[in-house]
């Protein structure tokens, strides 16, 4: 899959985008859940059947990001895992439209006219409740109206899970809740993070649990504090562990940011500025204060043991 970044206008009416015509799913697919998964297969099962590229549009920054300035809850999906997925979906090529001040005073003409239809979109693929343009004042039928002859609309209902309509914001509050089986089945896989591993306070070798400490590659949705029965991709490797995602009220009072660190169960070595991606398949327990170390230790020697069970 190819990535295309594209800000408006400057990019995108010149011919040095080598368009061809494609179909394409547009949407800002933040979690990329089972829900935006049936628009994207819906996409790419007309391109194949048309014999055009497969394409998909996003946003970036969240809108939400760029609106509320700062006062953003975070991504499911950041960029890059965004990209990963779709590759995995059969998406031929990613456009990524810089979401910004002027991009957000698009009319929905100005959307279908400069944009759209120069990308040569002959179906534009989205799901039940798009809106596009200015404060959103486009929806479904004003997009079939502004294609025309050259380009068609598909519109895909909502996808349910136990009669319910899966939503970004739906998974948002199961992770908030650590109801991480739960987010699980609406993601279609379990939530993950990626980080880079930094040094700590160099106390977890002393107590027989090292932890990877991680500063998380971009603003993700923090889930509940805890400890998590994870599995880790380090490398080629997927590896089984155990983490600790809070302030350890154990040693420090309040007013500690919240770290994620990470015991992987069968490792030894260094890990330092090493990437890990890091997926909370379970919830163990809430974080707590512990009357002595020995009361911690032993504690983490369950968790591991109940990560253990649950990762086999
Ligand atoms: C599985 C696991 C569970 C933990 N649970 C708690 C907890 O409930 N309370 C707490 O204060 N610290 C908890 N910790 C954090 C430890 O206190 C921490 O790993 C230790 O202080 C080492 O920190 P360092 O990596 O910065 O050296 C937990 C750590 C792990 C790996
Ligand atoms: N099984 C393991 N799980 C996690 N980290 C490990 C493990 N074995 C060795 N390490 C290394 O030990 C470091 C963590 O040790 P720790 O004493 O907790 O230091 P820090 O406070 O800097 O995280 C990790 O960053 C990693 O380089």
């Amino acid at each position: 899959m190819k990535t295309v970044m594209l800000t408006y206008p400057q990019t995108l009416t010149s011919d040095e985008l080598h368009t061809q015509p494609q179909v394409l799913a547009i949407g800002q697919f933040d979690g990329l859940h089972l829900g935006h998964a049936s628009v994207i297969l819906s996409a790419v099962r007309i391109a194949r059947e048309t014999g055009v590229q497969a394409a998909v549009m996003t946003f970036h920054p969240h809108p939400k990001e760029v609106m509320r300035k700062g006062d953003y809850e975070g991504y499911l999906t950041p960029l890059q895992d965004k990209e990963e997925i779709l590759a995995g979906l059969g998406v031929d090529i990613l456009y990524v439209v810089e979401f910004n001040d002027e991009f957000s005073k698009l009319t929905p003409e100005q959307f279908a006219h400069d944009l759209l239809l120069p990308l040569q979109t002959r179906t534009a693929v989205v799901g039940f409740d798009f809106r596009f343009g200015h404060q959103g004042a486009g929806d479904e039928q004003l997009l079939r109206s502004l294609g025309g002859n050259d380009m068609t609309v598909e519109t895909v209902p909502p996808f349910l899970l136990n009669g319910e309509k899966v939503s970004s914001s739906l998974i948002r509050g199961l992770l908030k809740h650590g109801q991480m089986d739960e987010a699980s089945q609406w993601l279609g896989r379990p939530y993950s993070i990626r980080g880079t591993v930094v040094h700590g306070e160099k106390r977890g070798r002393t107590i027989g649990f090292p932890t990877a400490n991680l500063e998380l590659l971009d603003r993700y949705v923090i889930p509940a504090k805890g400890v998590y029965a994870v599995r880790v991709q380090y490398g080629e490797q997927m590896l089984r562990g155990v983490m600790n995602l809070g302030v350890k009220p154990t040693f420090h009072e309040s007013g500690m940011k919240p770290t994620f660190e990470v015991h992987l169960l069968d490792f030894e070595g260094q890990l330092y500025d090493q990437e890990l991606k890091v997926e909370l398949v379970h919830y163990i327990r809430e974080e707590r204060k512990f009357a002595s170390i020995d009361a911690l230790i032993s504690q983490i020697r369950e968790d591991a043991l109940t990560a253990a069970r649950l990762l086999s």
